[in-house]
């Protein structure tokens, strides 16, 4: 047998009663010298009647246990050398303890094994201090308190020099204070080499403490493995009524929102996880999948806009956008794709173009090797479109060693000032006696408020004849129409606050129709001019996409 493994169950079967149940169904199971390994399984699964085996209380109807590679005798000597090598501490210190005092107790076993009077009372010693078990040795057992107790149960094994210590829920009925500390001599048993099995349903601390978990099940291993294949295998904890730790949970989630990337190592407690929030860039924006390990990199950008029918204006705005992005960053290839459903169809239908979604834009990278990717959105806010495009891109946040986002046009206050100064410089004519009305798309998000903010931030800045309201939420025509009022302007000029001069523009902001904002301004006596240039013709707006994608390009 390998001199590795201590202990070794084969085929063991035990029953309480008839034979028709068996407390122990066929287990089998090696255990490795010097390992920390925890026994897990529900209530009755068999982890204590195999202990009990263990150290001769019971004996198996079948099977074979075999203690440093040597089958186990149950006869009486064969049963002292278990007993001598493999302690039990129990669950209830009172089913251990039976002696008056302290020293007694310590020293039955070893006394029991034949060592002189002189050389146990070496041994309890040591043992007394090692356990720190001095301030209350000289108390009658029967008044200790649980925990310690506890100290005198182990310190009971620990004088034997067993190989193997076996714990039964060792923490159960203590404290806070007192787990802690028995913890710590748990600790102390593994430095010093023994092997330490220990019966626990406590998932958090057997994932944090085991090299190994072993899972039982109707009296049998159903799974064993480090512990964190055992807790990510969903079913299996399912079949056992266990639950995944904590830590790993947490982790799981952080990784499902993007806040830390799955190609980390699983922690393997709170405090590793902990730094891993700590390293966290708030402001990050990268989600990672698989390892750069030898991996080339090859990155590559995708120009997600949410799309128009209207060629003209596509051209020089979305089209635009892209060629610039491919100017200040010749390196990478500029992918594009669109997010409205409809637009695509519409243009595969009338004119046979096809235009990628965020998906299929991915897999299409996916399958020209880029690596990473850098999603530019030409979107104007962080609104739902920005979000759902989101989503789509990390569905294949484990086909690419990093995905980044850039921020949509509106995102930071020193977006909103560099908007406004891209506004002034493309409508350096407008004189006072003029209002320059911007119509926004607006949303039922809360980024909708970005809005009236910047309609507040173009009079803090200088431009109270700047107007900016949307056409499906706030502020709304209503208000523009009593703000216009108030600063009674000659003139309004009118100009889509939107990426494209398209539908919106063309009818709902300059068409015919009542309406339209055109008719509506008209009908309040105002001389009105309807310019149809969408923010994607700006050079400033332009080159805030591409600042944009700098802040992520790492
Ligand atoms: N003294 C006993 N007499 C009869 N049946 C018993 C006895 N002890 C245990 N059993 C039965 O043997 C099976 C295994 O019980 P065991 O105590 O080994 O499980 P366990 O995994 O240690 O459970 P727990 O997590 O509750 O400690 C159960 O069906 C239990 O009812």
């Amino acid at each position: 047998m390998n001199n590795d493994i201590i202990l070794k169950a084969e085929n063991l079967f035990f029953s309480y009663d008839d034979e028709n149940s068996h407390s122990l169904n066929g287990l089998s199971l090696e255990i490795k010298r010097g390992q920390k390994v925890a026994f897990m399984g529900s209530n009755g699964s068999g982890k204590s009647t195999f202990f009990l085996c263990c150290n001769g209380i019971h004996r198996p109807s079948s099977g074979t246990l075999y203690f440093n590679g040597e089958p186990v005798t149950y006869d009486k000597k064969g049963l002292l050398k278990l007993r001598s090598k493999i302690g039990i501490v129990f669950q209830d210190p009172d089913n251990q303890l039976f002696s008056a005092s302290v020293y007694q107790e310590i020293s039955f076993g070893i006394l029991n094994l034949g060592v002189s009077e002189e050389d146990a009372k070496k041994e309890v010693e040591e043992v007394i201090e090692h356990l720190e078990i001095t301030p209350f040795r000289h108390k009658p057992t029967h008044s200790l308190s649980g925990g310690q107790k506890k100290q005198v149960s182990i310190a009971d094994i620990l004088v034997m020099h067993p190989d193997i210590i076996i714990l039964d829920e060792p923490a159960a009925a203590l404290d806070p204070k007192h787990t802690t500390m028995v913890n710590q001599i748990v600790n102390r048993l593994t430095e010093a080499g023994i092997t330490v099995l220990m019966a626990t349903h406590d998932v958090n601390y057997a994932y944090e403490w085991a090299d190994e978990i072993m899972l039982f099940h109707q009296g049998k291993v159903l799974m064993h493995g480090t512990p964190a294949d055992v807790f990510s295998n969903k079913a299996v904890l399912a079949q056992t009524n266990l639950e995944a730790p904590a830590v790993l949970e947490l982790f799981d989630s952080l990784c499902m929102k993007g806040i830390l990337k799955p190609a980390l190592p699983v922690p393997k407690n709170l405090q590793t996880l902990e730094k891993y929030i700590a390293d966290v860039n708030i402001n990050t924006t990268h989600y990672g999948g698989i390892s750069p390990v030898n991996m080339k990199t090859k990155k590559a950008i995708l120009a997600v806009s949410f799309g128009t029918s209207h060629d003209d204006t596509r051209k020089v705005t979305i089209d635009a956008i892209e060629d610039s992005m491919r100017q200040a960053f010749p390196e990478y290839p500029v992918y594009r794709a669109w997010t409205s459903k409809m637009i695509i169809r519409k243009l595969k239908n009338r004119d046979n173009l096809i235009i990628p979604t965020v998906k299929e834009a991915m897999e299409q990278m996916m399958s020209d090797g880029i690596t990473d990717v850098l999603v530019q959105p030409t979107h104007v806010i962080n609104g739902i479109e920005n979000d759902l495009m989101k989503e789509d891109a990390l569905t294949y946040r484990d086909s690419f060693h990093s995905i980044s986002f850039g921020d949509p046009l509106l995102t930071t206050e020193d977006d909103s000032h560099k908007v406004i100064a891209a506004i002034a410089d493309e409508f350096s004519h407008i004189t006072e006696e003029q209002a320059l009305v911007f119509m926004g798309h607006g949303t039922t998000h809360f980024a909708n408020s970005i809005y009236a903010a910047l309609d507040y931030t173009f009079k803090d800045k200088g431009y109270p004849n700047f107007f900016l309201g949307t056409v499906e939420a706030y502020p709304s025509m209503e208000s523009l129409k009593k703000m216009l009022k108030a600063y009674q302007p000659k003139e309004v000029v009118l100009a889509p606050f939107m990426i494209v001069a398209g539908d919106h523009a063309k009818n709902d902001m300059a068409g015919d129709d009542p309406e339209s904002w055109y008719s509506q301004f008209k009908d309040e006596g105002y001389e009105v001019k309807a310019v149809l240039k969408g923010l994607g013709e700006y050079e400033g707006i332009r080159r805030l996409f591409i600042d944009h994608i700098r802040a992520v390009d790492r």
